[in-house]
């Protein structure tokens, strides 16, 4: 277990020189129970596409600095190529306590029903940020339209290199504006087929991304949970433990569940939708995979769109009709998609499947069978932190639960094909998958007691056996085809998608796979049509017009 004095080990001296010292360089974007999120607004274009995550004061919570220091040890080294990237930020204590007094205000505000479109139902919108921090993060920003700001920091530095004082032209609009215009002219069509010949899209990284022409416009975030089955479950179980939980929770939640209530219980009855199985999306089974994709694409929150309305100019890459022809392509190929790319052993998924079997796959969380082989709460507390004897047992355990509630972040970039336009030429689509919010957990505060009460109350209830399950009696369990740990290399981020009209009017509707190494290309009609797989309500996503938050 890593603890506190492990923190001193960090080498801040190679870390950026990024001081935030004024409150005004960060805007509030969002916030989870233990975090608020902000983009950062200041000067320094090098740290603008980015996120600062700062941590609420939290009981039993890491420090900013050990969390840091614990992704780098323990994280990075186990997905290298696929953590979003974070960096150390030295924060001011007049910043935080500015910034408590303006999450102060917003919570004011949303009680009085203010700001009526921030959403308030969650119950994470309240605590305030830990003013004894030092630190804060700064985070790769996931959300979609990431390309803006590439282009905005990308000329700016130009700029800067050209003439002094080119950033704070960008305080104003109209230069914003003729920046962009002339980022997207100043490529011209040797440059970007240079570009492109340089790399594929799969060793890109964001700003090399945008740089070739590519644009980010949706990204599909969810947390994996048990991709595994408990090793606490009994051998009969029906249920895996993220659906048997959610059942337990809620009486209804579940994947598998046959009703819907609210957790208030049976009077305040509603239609939730059914939210997926992990199990589902590591099987190795397509119905299975589309059914989890669709219920992750059409879950509250699900699905961030880039804001038509933040597209400043005329992006000559995306041509004269602006993204919506792109995003309509995307809404009818999103599930199919998503499909393929979960599909495969060698994507993120699976490797976190893997690692989830590898370090919580044997002991679970000390949850036995019978009352009487159970360990005393103190002595479950002293293997979880680390006791001599026991300090393997109790690592592995808490980075299987960090593994478990992490969140992945599937950022989907499209670019015209070479006959321009994502209405005439088709389009390429490449699959960037990122892993972040992978927080050091430490089983303290209560914590390692309530993962093992939940195991017992989840095997006492029989819920892993049958309660919640739906009439048709379907659970999470794939007879004979049990999950197999991959072999594969390893390689999270390649995969292109190529959408060809031309052929596709020859072919219709089908859908052909090509390998090419690590990447994947498929060629998919434009009129793609949803046929429905057997087995399986292949819905159309409705990824547009419902459930989707936007974003920029
Ligand atoms: O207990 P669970 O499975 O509900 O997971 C908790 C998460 O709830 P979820 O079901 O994902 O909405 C919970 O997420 P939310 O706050 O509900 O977004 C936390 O991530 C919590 O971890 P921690 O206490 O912050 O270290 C998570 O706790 P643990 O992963 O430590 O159990
Ligand atoms: N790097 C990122 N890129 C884009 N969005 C992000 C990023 N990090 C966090 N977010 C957004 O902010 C939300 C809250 O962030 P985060 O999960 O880090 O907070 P938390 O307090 O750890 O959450 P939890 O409630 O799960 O404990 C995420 O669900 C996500 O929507």
């Amino acid at each position: 277990m890593l603890r506190a004095q492990n923190a001193a080990a960090v080498t801040i001296d190679d870390e950026p020189k990024l001081f935030i010292t004024d409150p005004s360089d960060l805007e509030y974007f969002t916030e989870g129970a233990a975090n608020v999120l902000y983009r950062y607004i200041g000067k320094v274009d090098q740290f603008k596409p980015h996120l600062i995550r700062l941590r609420k004061n939290i009981p039993n919570f890491p420090t900013t600095l050990q969390l840091y220091t614990h992704l780098h040890k323990v994280f990075v080294p186990l997905l290298p190529n696929s953590i979003v990237d974070t960096k150390l930020v030295q924060i001011s204590p007049d910043v935080l306590r500015t910034l408590n007094i303006r999450l102060q205000h917003q919570q004011h505000h949303d009680r009085d029903g203010l700001l009526p479109n921030i959403d308030i139902g969650t119950g994470k919108r309240k605590g305030k940020l830990d003013e004894t921090e030092k630190w804060g993060l700064i985070v790769e920003d996931m959300t979609p339209g990431i390309y803006q700001k590439y282009d905005i920091a990308n000329t700016a530095l130009e700029n800067n290199g050209r003439k002094d004082g080119g950033t704070d032209a960008f305080s104003s609009f109209s230069l914003l504006k003729e920046s962009l215009k002339r980022s997207c002219k100043e490529k011209t069509k040797e440059e970007e087929e240079e570009l492109e010949n340089e790399f594929t899209a799969s060793t890109m990284d964001a700003r090399a991304l945008t740089k070739a022409g590519w644009r980010d416009l949706l990204t599909v975030e969810f947390k994996p949970k048990y991709l595994v089955q408990s090793p606490d479950a009994p051998r009969d179980w029906k249920l895996c433990r993220t659906c048997a939980f959610r059942s337990m929770r809620s009486r209804s939640m579940s994947g598998r569940s046959n009703t819907s209530a609210t957790s208030e219980g049976e009077e305040s009855r509603h239609f939730i939708p059914p939210d997926y199985c992990p199990l589902d999306l590591i099987s190795t089974n397509p119905n299975r995979v589309t059914r989890a994709v669709e219920a992750i694409i059409n879950r509250e929150d699900g699905v961030l769109v880039v804001d038509e309305a933040e597209i400043l100019v005329t992006d000559t890459a995306l041509g004269e009709d602006g993204i919506s022809p792109w995003l309509d392509t995307l809404d009818t190929s999103i599930v199919d998609l998503l499909t393929s790319y979960f599909s495969d052993p060698a994507y993120v998924t699976h490797v976190l499947a893997d690692l989830q079997a590898h370090f919580g796959g044997k002991i679970g969380v000390l949850a036995p069978p019978t009352p009487t082989l159970e360990v005393s709460a103190e002595e479950l507390s002293r293997m979880l932190a680390g006791h001599p004897t026991t300090a393997k047992i109790g690592e592995d355990i808490c980075t299987a639960m960090s593994l478990r509630d992490c969140t992945v972040y599937v950022r989907i970039w499209v670019k015209a094909k070479s006959s321009g336009g994502g209405g005439g030429g088709g389009i390429d689509v490449h699959i960037e998958c990122k892993v972040g919010d992978l927080d050091m957990k430490t089983g303290e505060g209560g914590k390692g007691v309530y993962w093992r009460d939940v195991e017992k109350r989840l095997l006492r209830g029989d819920w892993y056996t049958g309660r919640g399950i739906t009439t048709d009696g379907t659970g999470c369990r794939e007879e004979h085809v049990e999950y197999q740990q991959s072999n594969d290399e390893h390689n999270f981020t390649d995969y292109i998608l190529t959408q060809q009209q031309q052929q596709q009017q020859q072919q219709g509707p089908t859908e052909e796979l090509l390998r090419n190494g690590s990447s994947e290309s498929f060629q998919l009609s434009s009129e793609f049509l949803k046929v429905p797989k057997s087995g399986v309500d292949v819905r159309k996503s409705g990824l547009l017009s419902t459930g989707t938050t936007a974003a920029a």
